[in-house]
């Protein structure tokens, strides 16, 4: 659905994107995850079409978003870093004039996801917060329900109430099919929504993580607290990965979801409480992360 080959563009002081290279599969939502400067924004404006690349290119549909970037701009929802509007507009102004750009005649989804963010579009645009402004541009990117959605940082200057909003607009476009890329700088945002991330670091991809797979990589410690100390000395020679013990109590590691087996070992002793505690899937990604710095050296 959407391809990225090679794609470099060197500022002239020397910063910019390398050689980068990932597709985004269709109904697939792809997250573009990095640090300030990292080359996030300058990768998804080359996407739209706004940039020519240096070298390489970026396709939608088998379409070159440079060569094609009007058909592109007009089929895609974008929401940019930071939304240019014209002196004077309202919300109103801006997002009928999107429409316009849109060939978009039926407003009903519009007035919805307003009534869904909740606010005033009769507002002019200089007078909104960054919060108010990032929703007028969240509905310009999805009100004509597009096939692919671009987002760059699309919950920054959000309150978490909103945050929360978006991320249940996206899984449900998700669930129709809609083809997301998204950046962020916030992981759990995309954990919550991503099929797959990649991360990008100077200029340079890191890795694409398939967030499914990380998940299974996710170790879960199950703290047991036995009537007694008898049958937790019983369990611990079990064979399990047992982390810890302590009279009546046992802490016993479980990865990939593995949990028939030590079900299987409890249900032979009495249990009085569980308690499951999850590794950080923040802490696996960024492990990862590290080991494809290591790699790049
Ligand atoms: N037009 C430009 N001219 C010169 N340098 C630029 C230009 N645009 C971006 N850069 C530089 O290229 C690098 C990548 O910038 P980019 O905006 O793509 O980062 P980003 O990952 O989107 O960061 P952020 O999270 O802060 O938005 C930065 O060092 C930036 O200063």
């Amino acid at each position: 659905m959407l391809a990225v080959q090679h794609l470099t563009k060197v500022f002239a002081g020397g910063k910019g994107i390398h050689d980068i290279t990932f597709d985004v599969q269709p109904g697939e939502v792809f997250g573009f995850l990095g640090p300030n400067g990292a080359g996030k924004s300058t990768t998804i404006r080359h996407i739209m079409g706004f940039m020519k690349p240096e070298q390489g290119s970026c396709t939608i549909k088998g379409m070159d978003t440079w060569k094609s970037r009007e058909r592109v701009q007009q089929l895609v929802g974008y929401l940019p870093g930071e939304i240019a509007f014209f002196e004077g507009m309202t919300g109103k102004g801006f997002l009928d004039f999107m429409a316009d750009m849109k060939h978009l005649k039926d407003h009903s989804r519009r007035q919805e996801l307003i009534g869904r963010f909740q606010f005033d579009d009769r507002t002019p645009i200089r007078k909104m917060s960054k919060g108010m402004k990032q929703k007028v541009g969240i509905v310009a990117a999805f009100m004509h329900r597009p096939e692919v959605i671009i987002l760059d940082e699309p919950t920054s200057g959000l309150d978490p109430l909103m945050q929360r909003l978006f991320i249940e607009l996206v899984l449900e476009e998700k669930e129709r099919g809609t083809t997301f890329l998204m950046s962020s700088h916030s992981f759990p945002e995309i954990e919550r929504t991503c099929d797959r991330a990649a991360i990008i670091k100077d200029g340079k991809l890191v890795g694409v993580k398939n967030m499914h797979e990380l998940r299974t990589m996710q170790r879960k410690w199950i703290d047991i607290t036995f009537a007694d100390a008898d049958s937790a000395v019983k369990f611990s020679a079990s064979g399990l990965d047992i982390q810890n013990t302590n009279r009546s109590r046992v802490v016993v590691a479980v990865q990939g979801g593995d949990y028939p087996a030590v079900l299987k070992e409890l249900a032979k002793y009495p249990v009085v409480n569980l308690e499951i505690a999850a590794q950080n899937l923040e802490d696996i990604f960024m492990d990862y992360y590290d080991a494809g710095k290591e790699a790049a050296k």
